[in-house]
């Protein structure tokens, strides 16, 4: 149904059927872990818009919703400075917040928000992702303290993460294979 739109030799890395069946796992664990408090549920935009609504939709909590927008790689694949673009003004002194992002690579975007929201007073600040990269370039001592599935170190788009600002829209995660 996408091909004219994906580059040609774009390759599934994660299915829908994976995407959901994890997603339906850490909405457990998480239903479980804030049974009785009152959270902020933080979407991280704009890669986690897609994720953070499906998560959302899982999760049978006290909750409000709003976003933060924080941005790094732009068009390009490599990430660049960090800049602010939106901070919500939702009172997070009395909630319990969820920072919630597509994916965790060297680790700034969510260090950075982890430590906004604890700056503006939240009862405690943990962090949901959908991807874990697994590679040696971490930025920080953070990590996400959930995460639904982790890959190798290759840059990926759709469901929510772009390509060049694009393709955010497709329902499977994929990847461009390096030509050997
Ligand atoms: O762990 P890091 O190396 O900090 O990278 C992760 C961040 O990179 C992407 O955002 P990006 O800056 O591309 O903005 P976007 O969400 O608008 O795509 C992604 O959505 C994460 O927020
Ligand atoms: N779209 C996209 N954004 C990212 N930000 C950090 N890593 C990635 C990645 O692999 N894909």
């Amino acid at each position: 149904m996408y091909s004219k739109i994906l580059p040609t030799n774009s390759q599934v890395l994660i299915n829908q059927k994976e995407i959901n069946s994890s997603i339906d796992k850490l909405a457990m664990q998480i239903n479980q872990d804030f049974a009785g408090k009152e959270v902020a549920f933080l979407t991280i935009m704009n890669g986690g818009m897609i994720f953070a609504s499906s998560l959302a939709t899982r999760l049978n909590l006290d909750m409000e919703m709003d976003y933060l927008q924080l941005s790094r790689y732009g068009k390009s694949q490599t990430g660049g400075q960090l800049v602010w673009k939106y901070q919500p003004e939702i009172n997070m002194e009395n909630h319990h917040v969820i920072l919630c992002d597509d994916i965790y690579d060297e680790g700034h975007t969510l260090a950075a928000a982890h430590a906004w929201c604890l700056k503006k007073g939240a009862k405690s600040a943990s962090s949901v992702v959908l991807i874990h990269k697994e590679h040696d370039r971490t930025y920080a001592d953070y990590k996400p303290d959930y995460v639904a599935m982790n890959i190798p170190d290759h840059y990926i788009f759709g469901y929510g993460m772009d390509l060049e600002e694009k393709l955010r829209q497709l329902p499977e995660i994929y990847y461009l294979p390096k030509a050997k």
